[in-house]
């Protein structure tokens, strides 16, 4: 297994070109499936996440080239319902196949899907918004099955702003018969990407970013040509990089008005940042100033930035809270920042993190994606050399963070 390496200390300073959003790019993958024809999806990134979600897409029919961040999918193929489990738990995302493959086959068997373990996840509201559109759902041998003679439209009512359920009932209303309103829907940035995206396909969904979005079936789709939008998290670990380092560094692609949350958090921590519109500077303070900060769905303050802010806290000026909302079991990174010195006491869903003067370099574990990022933004200002072990996590929602970081001054590498 690999580990990630850092020698710390370095004040990063230069440009970071950010890449498209995995949380884009892996529902619009999904939608692929929809139109039993081409789609050419731009700016889709080159992450571990990304390459499962081709592998099932290809494991069911359909055809895939994926060079230069462009990947070019030919559902027309599509000609297996049953989902293949190992590629199935790699990732989160591979449960909005549901809504498409409902939609296209009538039927789909598969398995619980994976993504970070960070809390119980369950896909009961994904299973209840299907089964309001007409899905019949039967477990078997730890598998379900599910199937619909056809898909009807309804009226869905959320009982909490699921991302993940959000997408899979448009998808699955994409094609329905008459219309779909899906009320408390989930208004993240990349709800409305996949709506943009169905909708040069042929669709016709209004609302997203809203808390009320709209679905008039239609009989059928074409190709498609679109490009993802950029990965605010992504994004925003890099602001944390600055920030920690007292650093100057400038994001470019990215969609500011997706980030105001986390902008707005960071300057209150003292950074100085500079926005026109697709690009930011971010230049770290001397002093990082303590905040309180509770995670909340869009457009509330990100809980997969979480992790990641908590890291940069670890050396303020006095005394910051974070309550993390959304997940009950997203703090497992405390005790590794604790092992690098850092002064955390959890309380529920409420970590307190009293700023200390400096950090130390340790051997310690990822154990998940934004756990194991927070990691790494915490080596960057540590003093001495930090291990990171389990780095493959971080694979999942990075691409190239060594190569990065060190073109930004940092000391990184991968070893054995
Ligand atoms: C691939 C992807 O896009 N992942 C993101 C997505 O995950 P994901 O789509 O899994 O997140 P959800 O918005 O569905 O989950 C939020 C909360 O709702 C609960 N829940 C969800 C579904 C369900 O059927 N029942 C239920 O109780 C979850 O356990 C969790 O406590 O949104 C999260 C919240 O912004 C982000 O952290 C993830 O990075
Ligand atoms: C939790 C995350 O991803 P997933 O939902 O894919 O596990 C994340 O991107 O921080």
């Amino acid at each position: 297994m690999s580990m990630m390496r850092i020698a710390g200390g370095s004040c990063l300073k230069g440009k970071v070109k950010v890449g498209g959003s995995k949380n884009a790019a892996l529902p619009i993958l999904a939608a692929a499936l929809l139109n039993g024809g081409v789609s050419v999806i731009e700016n889709c990134p080159y992450l571990a996440d990304v390459v499962a979600m081709i592998e099932i897409l290809q494991y069911i029919g359909c055809k895939v080239e994926y060079d230069d961040h462009c990947a070019i999918i030919d559902s027309g193929g599509l000609n297996d319902w049953i989902l293949p489990d190992k590629l199935f738990k790699e990732l989160r995302s591979s449960i909005v196949l549901l809504g498409p493959m409902l939609a296209r086959m009538g039927k789909a068997r598969f398995t619980y899907p994976g993504g970070c373990d960070i809390g119980k996840r369950p896909i009961d509201l994904h299973l209840k918004g299907l089964k309001m559109l007409g899905a019949h759902i039967d477990e078997r041998d730890g598998h379900l099955i599910c199937s619909a003679d056809k898909l009807v439209g309804n009226h869905i009512i959320l009982g909490y702003p699921s991302v993940g359920a959000t997408e899979n009932i448009m998808l699955a209303a994409v094609m329905a018969q008459g219309k779909t309103i899906i009320t408390n829907a989930a208004r993240e940035p990349e709800i409305w990407d996949l709506q943009c995206f169905i909708n040069k396909m042929g669709g016709k969904v209004s609302g997203a970013g809203t808390s009320i979005i709209t679905i008039e079936g239609v009989d059928r789709l074409h190709a498609v040509h679109h490009s993802i939008i950029p990965d605010r998290i992504v994004a925003g670990t890099y602001m944390a990089a600055s920030a920690i380092t007292g650093g100057d560094v400038v994001l470019d692609n990215i969609n500011a008005g997706h980030m105001v949350a986390i902008i707005d958090k960071y300057k209150d921590m003292g950074c100085d940042i500079l926005s026109d519109g697709d690009s930011l500077r971010v230049k770290g303070p001397h002093r990082i100033c303590p905040v309180d900060i509770t995670t909340l769905p869009y457009p509330g303050f990100p809980t997969d930035m979480q992790a990641i802010t908590m890291a940069v806290l670890t050396k303020a000026d006095g005394i910051s809270r974070i309550v993390e909302t959304v997940f009950e079991n997203r703090f497992r990174h405390v005790n590794d920042l604790i092992a690098m010195g850092a002064d955390i006491m959890l309380c529920d869903k409420t970590a307190i993190i009293k700023g200390v003067q400096e950090l130390k370099g340790a051997e310690v574990k990822a154990k998940d994606l934004r756990g194991g990022a927070a990691l790494i933004i915490a080596a960057l200002a540590a003093r001495g050399v930090t291990l990171i072990d389990d780095i493959y996590f971080v694979n999942r929602g990075y691409e190239g963070m060594c190569d990065v970081l060190n073109n930004l001054g940092a000391d990184v590498s991968i070893v054995s």
